[in-house]
């Protein structure tokens, strides 16, 4: 008989936790940096996430009249832009696990006049609650590191994309050169929660930012695990020394 104390664990950071807890955890790191998360989000990167959200978009291949699907898509910057390629007779879908981070981004959709072919859906990406093959067009954007069944999450994606369709994953991935990487630890360990405590009045959940990107699957593992649920001519471009990879994956 299976012994129910030894449940099933996974990472949080650097800590090892039952994979229950995880989305909880999750959820309060979200909560609680929902309200400074663009303005962290242009500090931390020194504005550097906006070239990669560019670079995302212009690989996309999203045109007039399609269905795109922004998971975990936050505060909305990849919505945004994906709204004014889809046109009026397009749709993207903005989701996300987190009532704080979608309430956010609503609000800053709807200050710069962003509505009418955008809609907004509480979703775990796990469990997608759209029809099979539905989406022209997925993309994840620093949001798969924070999921807890990655593999069951990448299925999740494949079965509501269209054939033809492509998924994009921007997440942060591994440094290439040995001494960047180094420069990188010491800024993400003892600047990073400096900057969380000082702006946003919160070091713990940037401290697992940073712990959480270091457990993230690598360039190579993150491709083996989108080729495993099925997607086709998986590729992946590194960006800024590799700090953050787009892996672009087809259904056909
Ligand atoms: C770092 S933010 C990224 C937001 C946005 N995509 C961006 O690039 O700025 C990560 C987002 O993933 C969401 N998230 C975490 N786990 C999730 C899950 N299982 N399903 C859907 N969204 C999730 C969080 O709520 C959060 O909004």
């Amino acid at each position: 008989m299976a012994d129910e104390s030894q449940q099933e664990t996974t990472h949080f950071g650097f800590q090892t936790v039952a994979k229950s807890e995880k989305a909880d955890k999750v959820a309060d790191v979200f909560h609680s940096v929902a309200a400074k998360y663009d303005l962290m989000n242009d500090l931390m990167s020194f504005g550097i996430h906006r070239v990669w959200k560019r670079f995302t978009i212009d690989s996309s291949g999203v045109r007039r009249g399609q269905r795109v699907l922004d998971l975990a898509g936050g505060t909305g910057d990849l919505t945004a832009k994906f709204s004014r390629l889809v046109g009026e007779t397009g749709q993207v879908v903005l989701a996300d696990i987190n009532s704080s981070m979608l309430k956010m981004g609503r609000e800053k959709l709807r200050n710069l006049g962003i509505s009418g072919n955008v809609s907004y859906v509480q979703a775990n990406a796990e469990a997608l609650p759209f029809p099979d093959n539905y989406f022209d067009c997925i993309t994840i954007s620093f949001g798969l590191r924070n999921v807890t069944e990655k593999e069951k999450a990448l299925a999740s994606m494949f079965r509501v994309l269209k054939p033809g369709g492509r998924l994009l994953v921007l997440e942060f991935s591994k440094p290439l050169l040995e001494p960047l990487s180094k420069a990188y630890d010491a800024y993400s360990f003892h600047i990073l929660p400096r900057i969380g405590q000082l702006v946003a009045k919160d070091a713990e959940s940037y401290r697992y930012l940073a712990e959480s990107i270091r457990m993230h699957p690598d360039q190579e593992t993150l491709k083996a695990m989108m080729n495993d649920v099925g997607f086709e001519n998986t590729t992946y471009f590194n960006m800024t020394g590799g700090i953050v990879a787009l892996h672009r994956g087809f259904k056909f």
